[in-house]
């Protein structure tokens, strides 16, 4: 059990990780430091956090676990301005979409509380933000994965497994750069694809028309589209190489793709289409 927990940014992340523990009885207080005072507000009205703090010091004292649940772009000042008030044994840990960028603020920021770092990033979540977005069950049965550093504590590891395992998610420990690459193939490029696609319509003139005429599959498609446009800009900056590689590697399928047509060629799609379809048949049953 979290005797007192302190989440810093209490938004669609943060929040859900605060109801779940509530609503597991995982945690006594939830503590929230909020940057905006409507998202603050409302998730003290929404029961999210117990106490809101203005004063980062305020807000982490006491705690016996800090999560943060912030933008990519805001990590390494929120760390740097942290680091002074943290007590040993304190764990903290955080929820971001990259790993690399995340646990190299902290080597620079953390000094010798480092070891009471955890890096974690839930693979859960939704095109919605902010604490009104937050439901209790968002991490039920997801993965969670942690990289924890050669230097994190075991005792540290242990607590953050054990908050996730609280919530109902799969815990699984991988390496930074595998996390990064992996997340850039199955998160990242897809939410550039959809945002691509949609501002390509739009640029078009054609997404009043497109929508009209659009069947489930664009809308499933699109739908991450919906997504916190400054979240995404900050995941994609903070993921840089493997994204760019992959970028790279997508374009020059996407091109195969225009030549086949070009040529005619239906086998050659039929063949590309057929095994990516056997490929996702395999991992979704239906
Ligand atoms: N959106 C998603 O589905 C997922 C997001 N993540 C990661 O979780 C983190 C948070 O994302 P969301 O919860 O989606 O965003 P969100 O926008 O719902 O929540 C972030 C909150 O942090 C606050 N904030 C920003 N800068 C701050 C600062 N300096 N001090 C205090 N509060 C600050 C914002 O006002 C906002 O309320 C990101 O690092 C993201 O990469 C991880 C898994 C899924
Ligand atoms: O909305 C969706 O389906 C998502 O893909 C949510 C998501 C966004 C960012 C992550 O790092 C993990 C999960």
């Amino acid at each position: 059990m979290i005797r007192r927990l302190c989440i810093l940014g209490v938004g669609l992340i943060g929040g859900s990780l605060a109801l779940a523990l509530k609503q597991a009885k995982g945690v006594g207080e939830v503590v929230g430091y909020e940057r905006d005072p409507i998202a603050r507000d409302k998730a003290l009205s929404l029961g999210i956090i117990d106490r809101a703090e203005l004063d980062l010091a305020e807000a982490l004292r006491g705690a016996d676990v800090v999560v943060l649940a912030v933008p990519l772009g805001a990590m390494e000042e929120l760390l740097q301005a942290m680091a002074p008030s943290l007590k040993p044994g304190m764990v903290v840990t955080d929820v971001g979409s990259v790993k690399g960028s995340v646990v190299a603020s902290a080597r620079a920021k953390l000094g010798e509380y480092i070891v009471d770092f955890v890096p974690g990033h839930p693979i859960a979540g939704t095109e919605r933000n902010g604490p009104e977005a937050a439901f209790a069950d968002l991490f039920c049965l997801h993965k969670v994965l942690l990289t924890p550093l050669p230097e994190s504590r075991a005792v540290a590891v242990r607590m953050v497994r054990m908050m996730w395992h609280q919530v109902g998610a799969e815990v699984i420990e991988t390496s930074i750069s595998h996390h990064d690459r992996m997340l850039a193939g199955t998160s990242h490029l897809p939410h550039i694809l959809a945002y691509t696609l949609i501002d390509m319509l739009a640029k078009l003139g054609e997404t009043q028309e497109a929508l009209q005429f659009a069947a489930g599959g664009f809308r499933d498609f699109s739908r991450i589209a919906s997504s916190d446009p400054s979240v995404w800009r900050d995941i994609c900056l903070a993921n840089k190489e493997p994204l760019l590689a992959l970028l790279e590697r997508f374009r020059t399928e996407l091109h195969g793709i225009g030549e086949a047509i070009h040529r005619g060629d239906g086998a050659k799609l039929a063949e590309i289409f057929a095994r990516a379809k056997a490929v996702r048949d395999t991992h979704y049953k239906r």
